[in-house]
């Protein structure tokens, strides 16, 4: 380091007149290593001592002193200097021009030095906001990375714990062998090690870096700019380097990795599942089923060029593709089978227990129907202690003395039994038929017998109002003698009995019939399994929800049990019975009223019981979309129309036509009746399940439904609700004018109903004159055309002294001369064989013969 400024005096040897400099400048040249230099400006100021008035001649101006030792720093800010005050003119004294150039110097001077004052305190703020900025972000990554590594640490130590914990006894053991082994060499691990407590001591010395190690107190070799922080560190003696954000970031992801890697993550194996894929599903519900996130199939459906959410609906074919893709296989399964299964597993006898029968009550309009329910009702003996307070629910039980019971349907009425019927379900056991003894058989009066015979269940008959004076019960039995009802008086095995509703006689008598028929029935169910109901009434109650009626079928209904009618779920929330009570279950013939339904079921809908509630909606759902599915693509033919019983027929053994004609005169439907019946033939004949007079009506069109009949009208038509209704529930109505044709055409029907016949034509005769025993191929005979012709394809039957041994089938190998003919005529020998059968015998005879299939007709 070297001073270069000096300073020189005039030649003459008298300073110029300046003002007394205070501040000395000058640079100085400052060493590094490498032979590398820096000129560092620095100054010196004294303080300024300014001569007074009167004090003579100025003071000498100071001389180059030995200037104080150099420092890198600014120096401390000298006292602000005053300016100095005006000496006034005096002889020898400086002139007024003088002082005032002096003056305007010392103001440069000081404007000066407060310029460079200001800009040294600026580079100190600056330095100082730089150094805090650094402090604040190393603390920050600090705080960040001691955080990341404490939860490292911990992952580690427990990881490590748990596996340490496993390889502890092998290490032990193996520690053990060493020690006999080579006498006790190797020392046993401490727990702190085997625990991984102290891996840095067992650890191997890293290897020896090329580069010599920097040792204590020597200066470390920079890398790197210099920084004005790191020349602030140097001189700190603050050697610890913060991590920069991005390696910070690499320690993060390289940690992301690791733990990935410890849960199984990225190259975890997947587990392959049997998907179960319906007819459509949602995206939510292929994850579920796949167990893989919802955003996965979003993912792959976007590269698939589709935007999908998680509640869109898949159709099986995409749902199987992204299921394969995912690498799962699949099981496709048809909606319909979630029905399976659901009705459980067939009683077996020993299971079943007698059940009370179900009555429903039928007959003419004013014939006494009400008014008889309302008086068999108050024969219940339990109803009577209570006071006979009963509610209408649609349905209610008698309890004898005996203690037999009898459910009643409280729903008279046609209609609601053939919808009832029209949906499949079959809750009536017996019909009590209503006829007034005053009035005799009227139209609903045959009507109901059509029902009642469609739905198979036998019927009762009720002779009503015998306590009017009018009342002739004999002429109403003679009646139904017209309407095939043969009761016992004229020694049929039709029941009747005569009551009187409004007097409460012969009402015993009727229950007793009842139960009679019942026994004759032997009607019975399990009731120890889930229970399986009929929906008989319901309705949306404001304060307690949907009120269902169900008629319990098989099984026993319990409170809390999940059920699916129809397409509605629901929990059953409460058991009541038609007197109020509230049970906890209700067994098989019971009706009771049921709460806790989602929705509002209809009459004849199925009640059961099923595991838990997904299971429920999933059926509930399935159904709601096929009824959907119905009412949107129209009535789906199953059964009543005559092209779909031909085809019914074709490959089944029943022999029946079900019919139901409608004619506007009783006279033409009597002469279409008539001719039907002439067409019956012993295989096959029409049933008229119904033949009235009048235009097609609702109840025409469900009596044809239930009974799987095609409706015949014979210059009628029908209404517009019963075409509507033929529509929905797909029953045909045909119109006829003219009577042939109408036979004409039921007539074919029936004819296509036969088994065709089948016409045999001889061909001719062969004689085995020789068999033989060929390897592989089995018995071979050699035969000569005795009669007619042997054709290939044609039928052949084996015949031992003129009796038939073996039916044959058709010939399929025929060979003369070793090569294969078609036929071969009378007096020509040839060979066959006959596969399987191999009793063949030397003067057996080879009857050949053609079959023709013969349509047959009426
Ligand atoms: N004298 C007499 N009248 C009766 C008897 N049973 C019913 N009635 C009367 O017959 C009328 C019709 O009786 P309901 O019970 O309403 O007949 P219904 O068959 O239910 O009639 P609908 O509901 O219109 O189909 C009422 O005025 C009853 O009082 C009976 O045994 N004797």
């Amino acid at each position: 380091m070297s001073d270069g400024n000096e300073q020189k005096d005039s030649p003459s040897g008298r300073k110029p007149l300046t003002l007394t400099r205070t501040t000395a400048t000058g640079t100085v040249r400052q060493s590094f290593s490498h032979g590398r230099t820096k000129q560092v400006a620095v100054e010196v100021r004294e303080k300024r001592s300014i001569n007074r008035p009167g004090a003579g001649a100025a003071a000498p101006a100071a001389g180059p002193g030995v200037p104080p030792p150099l420092k890198t720093r600014a120096a401390p800010a000298p006292e602000p200097l005053q300016p100095a005050p005006r000496a006034p003119t005096a002889p020898g004294a400086i002139s007024d021009e003088e002082a005032r150039r002096r003056d305007e110097a010392v103001r440069r001077a000081m404007a000066d030095r407060e310029a460079r004052e200001e800009k040294l305190r600026a580079e100190e703020d600056q330095r100082r906001a730089l150094d805090d900025a650094q402090r604040r972000k190393a603390a920050e990554v600090a705080a960040i990375e001691a955080e990341a590594e404490a939860r490292r640490r911990a992952e580690q130590a427990e990881q490590e714990l748990a596996q340490v914990a496993a390889e502890r006894a092998a290490a032990r053991a193996a520690a053990q062998a060493a020690q006999q082994q080579g006498g006790g060499a190797a020392p046993t691990p401490s727990l702190l090690d085997e625990l991984g407590g102290r891996v840095k001591s067992t650890r191997k010395p890293a290897p020896v870096a090329p580069v010599k190690p920097a040792k204590k107190g020597e200066p470390k070799r920079r890398e790197g700019k210099l920084t004005l922080d790191m020349v602030e560190r140097e001189v700190a003696g603050d050697d610890d380097r913060v991590r920069s954000l991005a390696a910070y970031r690499r320690a993060q992801q390289k940690e992301k990795e690791r733990r990935a890697k410890l849960m199984g993550g990225g190259e975890r194996d997947q587990i392959k599942r049997e998907v179960i894929i319906p007819e459509s599903i949602t995206v939510q519900e292929l994850s579920n089923r796949m167990a893989v996130r919802v955003a996965d199939i979003i993912k792959y459906m976007m590269r698939q060029g589709q935007m999908m959410k998680q509640s869109d609906e898949l159709d099986a074919d995409t749902a199987e593709l992204i299921a394969t893709e995912f690498g799962h296989s699949v099981k496709r399964v048809a909606e319909s089978d979630v029905e399976e299964g659901l009705s459980g597993a067939e009683d077996v006898d020993d299971h079943l227990l007698p059940r009370p029968p179900v009555v429903t009550i039928m007959g003419h309009v004013d014939h006494g129907k009400t008014s008889l329910l309302d008086a068999l009702r108050q024969t219940d003996v339990v109803s009577g202690e209570h006071g006979g307070i009963t509610q209408h629910i649609g349905a209610y039980q008698v309890r004898l003395p005996d203690g037999q019971r009898v459910t009643f349907l409280d729903t008279p009425g046609h209609a609601a039994f053939s919808a009832m019927r029209a949906r499949g379900a079959q809750v009536t056991d017996i019909v009590v038929l209503v006829v007034a003894a005053d009035d005799g058989v009227m139209p609903q009066t045959v009507e109901a017998i059509h029902h009642a015979r469609a739905s198979g269940a036998p019927i009762i008959i009720a002779i009503n109002k015998i306590d009017k004076p009018d009342a002739n019960p004999t002429r109403a039995l003679t009646d139904l003698l017209q309407h095939e009802i043969v009761t016992e008086a004229h020694g049929g095995d039709t029941l009747a009995v005569e009551v009187s509703a409004l007097k409460k006689i012969g009402l015993e008598k009727l229950v007793e019939t009842i139960l009679l028929q019942a026994e004759v029935m032997d009607l019975k169910a399990n009731p120890d399994r889930p229970a399986e109901a009929t929906v008989v009434e319901s309705k949306l109650d404001k304060g307690r929800g949907t009120v269902a009626t169900v008629l319990v079928q098989k099984g026993t209904l319990k409170r809390g049990d999940i059920v699916v009618v129809g397409a509605q779920v629901g929990r059953v929330r409460a058991i009541t019975n038609e007197r109020g009570q509230q049970l906890q279950s209700a067994g098989p013939s019971e009706p009771v009223e049921i709460m806790g339904l989602e929705g509002v079921p209809e009459p004849g809908d199925v009640l059961n019981v099923v595991e838990n509630e997904p299971r429920a909606r999933e059926v509930a759902n399935y159904r709601a979309r096929a009824k959907k599915l119905k009412t949107t693509s129209g009535p789906t033919r199953t059964g009543t129309s005559l092209e779909s019983m031909m085809a019914k027929f074709k490959d089944s053994t029943a022999k029946e036509l079900p019919i139901l004609i409608k004619a506007d005169v009783q006279g033409s439907a009597e002469a279409i009746v008539g001719s039907l019946d002439k067409l019956a033939h012993e295989e096959v004949r029409a049933r008229v399940v119904l033949s009235g007079v009048g235009a097609i009506n609702e109840s025409d069109v469900q009596l044809a439904k239930g009974s799987g009949a095609p409706v015949i009208g014979f210059n009628v038509r029908a209404s517009k609700e019963a075409r509507d209704l033929a529509e929905r529930e797909g029953v045909e109505i045909r119109y006829y004018a003219i009577i042939y044709d109408l036979i004409d055409d039921i007539k074919g029907v029936m004819s296509g109903m036969l088994a065709p016949h089948t016409r045999e034509t001889f061909l001719g005769n062969a004689e085995i004159l020789e068999v033989f025993n060929i390897s592989k191929v089995g018995k071979v005979a050699g035969v000569k055309v005795t009669e007619g012709v042997v054709r290939k394809g044609a039928k052949v039957r084996i015949l031992r002294d003129n009796v038939v041994i073996q039916e044959m089938g058709t010939l399929t190998t025929l060979k003369r001369f070793k090569e294969e003919v078609d036929q071969v005529q009378m007096g020509q020998e040839c060979g066959m064989s006959f596969g399987q059968f191999q009793d063949i015998k030397q003067g057996d005879v080879i009857e050949c013969f053609n079959v023709e299939v013969v349509q047959r007709s009426l």
